[in-house]
């Protein structure tokens, strides 16, 4: 059997044309215009195409896009400065401080020093507390965009098993709260588990975000489980010829496509599904700094 491919581009698609409505709206009902600020330090080429992407997007949804690039060598204050402007600016809904950054800067007083309102990005550290608690604040793009994608597949997830492979603060962990919130029976795997391919096929639902290629073999899937594959490698294409790459996941795709019920390909995945949920942070974003009920 071969598995139905989630199309994460299709499914991004709609949620940018809800987006888009919503903005609509809000400029004839309200007068207000969506803004989102983003920040970049340096040039990760890995980050080229998001980078490309959103700022397209932003501007097809109807929103205001605000574009900071400062040099690698950029002292860390001058990126704070430009924080606490942008949260003192009433154009700026959104804030997103591209990462990584620099090694000379410190990664967590910068996206402190983000007003948790304006958090797109949903990684302060009140966002992080408020989705442990179940509370109302803003949540982290890409597994906000897997967890749409498997309420829209799946219906309930109530009493199924979860994996996460990877515990990053970005991906790993936030997911896993989604998870727990949807009543799944979660289990997060890291580099230490033991016997991950034993874990991986007790689950019906896998997400990968380990960040490396291929690395979750198609024979662990369990027969009709979903899977969702949040890994983007670049890795050389001889085949396609010389200097050549291609994306591949952190799920080895064709052998897994022969078990799963379900499966998100790469790119055209959760990647897309991201940048949607980034503009969709940053119209929620908006209507609660004005008060406005949708
Ligand atoms: N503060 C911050 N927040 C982020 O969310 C963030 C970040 N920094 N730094 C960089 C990473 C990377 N990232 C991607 C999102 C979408 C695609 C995407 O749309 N990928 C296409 C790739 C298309 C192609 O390359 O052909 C796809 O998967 O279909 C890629 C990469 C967000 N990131």
């Amino acid at each position: 059997m071969s598995a139905h491919i989630i199309d994460g581009k299709a499914f991004a698609a709609s949620v940018r044309s809800d987006v888009a409505k919503d903005v609509q709206s809000l400029k004839q009902k309200h007068g207000i215009t969506p803004g989102l600020a983003v920040v970049i330090v340096g040039e990760d080429p890995a980050s080229q195409v998001y980078v490309r992407n959103k700022v397209k997007q932003t501007s097809e949804v109807g929103m205001n896009g605000f574009h900071f690039e400062y040099p690698a060598d950029t002292q860390e204050e001058e990126v704070l400065q430009k924080v606490h402007e942008l949260n003192n600016d009433p154009a700026v809904n959104g804030i997103l401080v591209q990462l990584p950054l620099p090694d000379h800067m410190n990664e967590t007083a910068i996206i402190e020093a983000i007003s948790p309102e304006k958090d797109v990005d949903g990684f302060h550290v009140v966002n992080s507390g408020l989705l442990a608690t179940g509370g109302k604040g803003l949540v982290p793009c890409t597994p906000l965009g897997c967890y749409l994608m498997l309420k829209d597949h799946l219906g309930d997830l109530s009493g199924k098993k979860a994996i996460v492979v990877g515990r990053s603060n970005i991906v790993g962990k936030p997911m896993a709260q989604l998870l727990l919130d949807a009543s799944c029976t979660v289990t997060i795997a890291h580099s230490r588990t033991k016997d991950l391919p034993a874990e991986v096929a007790q689950a019906d639902i896998v997400v990968a975000a380990v960040g490396r290629p291929e690395m979750i073999k198609g024979d662990w899937i369990k027969q009709d489980a979903t899977v969702i594959d949040v890994g983007i490698n670049r890795i050389p294409a001889p085949e396609r010829g010389q200097g050549k790459h291609r994306l591949v996941g952190d799920v080895e795709y064709a052998t897994a496509s022969e078990n799963a019920g379900a499966i998100t390909p790469v790119p055209g995945g959760v990647g897309p599904m991201t940048i949607a949920c980034l503009l969709k942070n940053t119209v929620t974003a908006t209507y609660r700094q004005n008060d406005i009920k949708k």
